[in-house]
């Protein structure tokens, strides 16, 4: 399916609208499937888009949070996107807690953490084999194309017979969604949103190898939205805005 690119004047109004969308195609997930699983991403813009979240009118005991990535270290350290998610958004609506599920950081042993998530994901969509159709897949993007925690020229890229796995951010390392389950995503929304991310989106809509730029390798099945404030989508082709 061909990505849709949306770009907002600011930030505030790109907040606002992935908000609403957000909403809407949670909505269709529980009037369809009756419950909705979201994974959520990390990193520093999405924190006023879940403190948005949490001000919805919203079917809370029909969501099922998973993230999408998460550093390796405890849920309550300052760098968790767990830690952030929940004090932003999680802690101030009433979602089941057995029905926020965070990727485990506390074995000492990321393998063995990943595994254990990939077992959780696969009890939570009764599907010991396959790849699981998350809902929404909320990602970032870092200014060197990552995405989730699949960084560029690392092993996790080339990652295709599980759903989850250890990427590696400059030796250390952290629990991430494979390529394959990410492109089985229902709804992949990519929230970006500064002009430091202009270049980095100008190599994953060219002809940048997706080695080097990591975002390129999301071409889900399902429906690839961009949300951009219009600082980063300066950074999008022009005949393709
Ligand atoms: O764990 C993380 O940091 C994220 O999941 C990561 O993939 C993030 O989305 C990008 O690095 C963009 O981060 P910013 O939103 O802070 O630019």
């Amino acid at each position: 399916m061909k990505p849709i690119i949306e770009i907002l004047p600011d930030r505030e109004a790109l907040i606002a609208r992935t908000a609403e969308l957000m909403v809407d195609q949670i909505r269709d997930a529980i009037a369809a499937r009756g419950r909705c699983s979201i994974a959520l991403s990390g990193g520093s813009t999405p924190k006023p888009l879940y403190q948005k979240l949490a001000q919805a009118d919203l079917p809370w005991q029909q969501l099922v949070i998973l993230w999408g990535d998460e550093r390796y270290v405890p849920h309550d350290h300052a760098d968790s996107n767990a830690r952030m998610a929940r004090e932003a958004w999680l802690n101030q609506v009433p979602i089941p807690p057995e029905q926020i599920l965070p990727m485990p950081t506390g074995s000492d042993n990321p393998s063995q953490d990943a595994a254990r998530y990939e077992q959780t994901l696969r009890q939570l969509f009764d599907q010991p084999a396959g790849i699981p159709a998350v809902d929404i897949i909320l990602l970032g993007m870092g200014d060197d194309g990552h995405t989730a925690s699949l960084f560029p020229q690392t092993a996790a890229l080339t990652v295709r017979d599980r759903l989850i796995t250890v990427g590696n951010h400059d030796g250390d390392p952290r629990i991430t969604f494979t390529v394959p389950l990410i492109n089985r995503g229902r709804h992949v929304l990519f929230l970006v949103a500064g002009a430091n991310k202009q270049d980095a989106l100008s190599h994953v809509f060219g002809n940048a190898d997706a080695q080097h730029y990591p975002s390129k390798l999301v071409q889900p099945q399902g429906e690839l939205r961009w949300l951009l404030d219009q600082a980063a989508g300066e950074g999008i082709p022009a005949g393709m805005r």
